[in-house]
């Protein structure tokens, strides 16, 4: 079948590109050894027909869950035969592209324990663990409480006589509601619970409570456990099994509850440990550093899709040129497409920043070094918030671009949307995380005449120059200058950050007054945050990148920094740190950049290096024959597997024959 459009218009793109991609890809992969892992398990899991994904969208719950509890085995088994590495199961893991329980097993369950079992419960668990001759959850969330972790309801209520803990669900609220992994597949839930000795009740701790026999996989005795039920979308997280958890009375022994914190002896005495009880929260301070480059990669896997399917499309003409023009020539379309493009770069940058950054907290808190800790936590809780939420709100704009056929799950874009839509709710609410940060600013700020900021809130030690001098921008290529965008950003948050505090300084302090000023505390940590994704990308850009892509780099680097100035224009101009013909000013410039990105645009999503296998989309086909595998793809649809469909006899055909409406009709 011919197709007149993509296979030519897209070599003609690559053609056009002005970059080193070999380079440029192996800088978004992380470094030459991480490419070269990339691409072998890529080909790895596009290779073997267990790991496909075709009709993922198609199959009924139960098909989609087995099918997936069947990867998950397949992987493992793959990964011991093949005795591969951990940044190689990692890998292998990204590229099988399902949420699964091995997520909550690995993500988080281990990382609990070993940030909060004592040396002798790691040496307990962590082998079992990492053999996979159990498998854990992490059961925190209930029905009634999730964001507000101290209003869990579970118990454990230690019992001296017999050295154990009794683990109950007093109430329907307390029941254990969301954790992945345990509604089928988990045989141990790490537990939140209300710690009680000697009726005293000493706030949450966790437990490691076995829930099913590891000889049948039944529940145990006074366990009732199972699937919490279907989720949003096709696919999507279907794959996981969210589940419900409820304990009537189950005794678990005492050593089960991690104790690196806090201890209870044999006689039942509740010993707090000096370090700070925030470490309990380690594991989502993990998970949410590598939610950043999740966001990056998934924004990057919608992009790589609308980039290239606007590079194909052709929607009318103009009397300068002949035939109809790519719909990517259309600036309405550069410009709501160019800026994520240049966001899925930006989140890349931050990501591997914050890895480091989380490294280096982890070195500190090893040496019993706390004092980083509520940064960190700011940092992660602050760009969890942001990226997810941004990434969310791009696919589904991705998914726009493609017109009429980005509706189709031959896209690939609702399934991806569906799959990655929770990021915005699980591990901490968006608006949560953000109250947090707004916290963290206040307290700052608070105490900004003593201590001095460091690290992200640094600039708030320059609150009184900030407050004071406005933006000099006078020429559109003033705006050329990474320190006079970073000043932009810095004015603007301090000023937010500074305006929210005095109206609550000269407040009463009361928690209403709080409350009533938190959708400004949310507006400031938005703020600081883009701050924070803003200079880091500029930090990335200036330590050492590759000749052959700093360009390149450089120009999504004023896209992603002019992008974010515009869309908030109207915080930036309530500050008065800037005026309105600044803000013009900078939108010539984002068009100037925009006529840059244009000849790279299609080599810039190839640099991502998504396989067609990984991106399950029609629309993003590298070879960019979009119209022949939308066509075929209909062919697979189980509508058509007859040519006169299911239903027709019982339920079309009356319809067509009776006739019992017309008499009666005046029409
Ligand atoms: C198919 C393939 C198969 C392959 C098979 C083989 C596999 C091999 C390898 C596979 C590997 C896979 C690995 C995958 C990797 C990871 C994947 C992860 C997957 C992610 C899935 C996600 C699932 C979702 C999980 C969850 O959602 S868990 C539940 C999360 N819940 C929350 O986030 C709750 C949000 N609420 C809170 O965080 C808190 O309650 C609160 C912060 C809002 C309030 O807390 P609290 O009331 O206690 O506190 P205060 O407000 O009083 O604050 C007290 C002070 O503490 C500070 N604080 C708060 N939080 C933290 C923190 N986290 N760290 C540090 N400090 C913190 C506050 O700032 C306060 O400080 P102050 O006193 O100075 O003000
Ligand atoms: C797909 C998925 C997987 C999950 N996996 C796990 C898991 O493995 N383990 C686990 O323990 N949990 C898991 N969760 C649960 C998840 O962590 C919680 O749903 C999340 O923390 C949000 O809590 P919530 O549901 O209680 O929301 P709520 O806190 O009830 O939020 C509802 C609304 O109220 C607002 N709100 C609440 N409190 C305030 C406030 N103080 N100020 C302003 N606004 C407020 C929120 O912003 C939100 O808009 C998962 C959830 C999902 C969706």
């Amino acid at each position: 079948m011919q197709d007149g459009n993509g296979l030519d218009h897209l070599a003609g793109e690559r053609a056009m590109a002005q970059f080193d991609l070999q380079a440029m890809k192996v800088y978004l992969a992380g470094g030459q050894r991480e490419y070269e892992i990339s691409t072998k398990m890529a080909q790895l899991v596009a290779n073997d027909p267990v790991f496909s994904k075709e009709d993922r969208v198609r199959l009924a719950r139960k098909d989609l869950y087995k099918n997936s509890l069947r990867k998950a085995g397949h992987a493992w088994k793959t990964i011991l035969e093949k005795g591969l590495s951990e940044v190689e199961g990692l890998k292998l893991r990204h590229f099988v592209d399902e949420p699964t329980y091995t997520d909550l097993h690995w993500g988080m369950f281990i990382p609990a324990i070993k940030g909060q079992g004592t040396e002798e419960q790691q040496h307990k668990w962590l082998p079992l663990a990492y053999k996979m001759a159990i498998i854990g959850c992490y059961a925190q969330t209930e029905l009634g409480h999730g964001s507000n972790v101290q209003g869990l309801e579970t118990t454990a209520t230690f019992d001296p006589t017999t050295d154990e803990f009794i683990m109950h669900s007093p109430t329907v609220t307390s029941t254990k509601w969301w954790p992945g992994g345990l509604g089928k597949a988990s045989t141990h839930a790490l537990v939140y619970a209300r710690l009680i000795t000697d009726k005293k009740d000493h706030g949450i701790h966790a437990f490691i409570a076995p829930i099913r026999s590891l000889e049948d996989h039944t529940p145990l005795p006074n366990v009732t456990v199972g699937d919490i039920g279907v989720k949003f979308g096709n696919g999507g997280y279907n794959t996981m099994d969210n589940g419900f958890l409820r304990f009537d009375h189950v005794r678990i022994p005492r050593e089960n509850m991690l104790m690196r914190l806090a201890t209870v002896t044999k006689d039942g005495k509740y010993v707090r440990s000096n370090k700070p009880r925030q470490l309990g929260y380690g594991a989502m301070v993990f998970v949410r550093q590598g939610i950043v480059i999740d966001a990056s990669i998934y924004l990057s896997r919608a992009v790589t899709i609308a980039v290239r399917y606007s590079a194909v499309r052709r929607q009318f003409g103009n009397k300068d040129e002949p035939g109809e023009l790519q719909v990517i020539q259309y600036r309405t379309q550069q410009s709501r497409l160019f800026p994520l493009l240049a966001t899925a770069y930006a989140y890349r940058a931050v990501g591997f920043w914050m890895k480091s950054l989380y490294a280096d907290v982890m070195k500190r808190l090893n040496d019993n070094d706390f004092s980083t800790l509520p940064e960190v936590h700011a940092c992660t809780a602050g760009l969890k918030s942001i990226t997810t939420s941004v990434t969310a709100d791009g696919i589904e704009e991705c998914r726009k671009l493609c017109g009429g056929h980005g509706f189709l799950c031959a896209s690939g874009l609702p399934e991806l949307y569906a799959a990655y839509v929770p990021a915005c709710t699980y591990e901490g609410d968006n608006t949560i995380l953000l109250l947090q940060v707004a916290r963290f600013l206040l307290k700052t700020l608070s105490q900004v005449s003593k201590v001095r900021p460091v690290g992200t809130a640094a600039y708030l030690g320059n609150i009184k120059q900030l407050s004071t001098q406005n933006c000099k921008v006078s020429q559109g290529h003033d705006w050329l200058n990474t320190s006079v965008l970073l000043e932009a950003f810095e004015a603007r948050s301090a000023r937010q950050a500074a305006a929210v505090a005095l109206r609550l300084a000269k407040g009463s302090g009361s928690e209403a007054e709080f409350q009533e000023n938190t959708p400004e505390l949310v507006e400031s940590a938005r703020a600081h945050c883009q701050l924070i994704l803003v200079s880091k990308f500029i930090e990335q850009l200036q330590t050492g990148t590759p000749e052959g892509i700093r360009k390149q780099l450089e120009v999504l680097c004023y896209t992603y920094a002019f992008s974010q100035l515009i869309d908030n224009a109207g915080d930036f101009l309530a500050t008065g740190y800037v005026t309105g013909n600044q803000i013009a000013l900078a939108k010539e410039e984002l068009k100037h950049m925009f006529d840059k990105i244009r000849p790279n645009a299609v080599a810039l999503v190839d640099a991502f290096d998504h396989t067609d296998d990984y991106l399950g989309s029609a629309l993003g086909r590298y070879d960019g024959d979009v119209y022949t595998h939308l066509y075929k793809g209909a062919f697979k649809e189980s509508l058509n597997d007859t040519v006169v469909v299911d239903g027709y006899e019982e339920y079309l055909k009356p319809v067509l024959t009776q006739n019992l409406w017309a008499p009666h009709s005046k029409l």
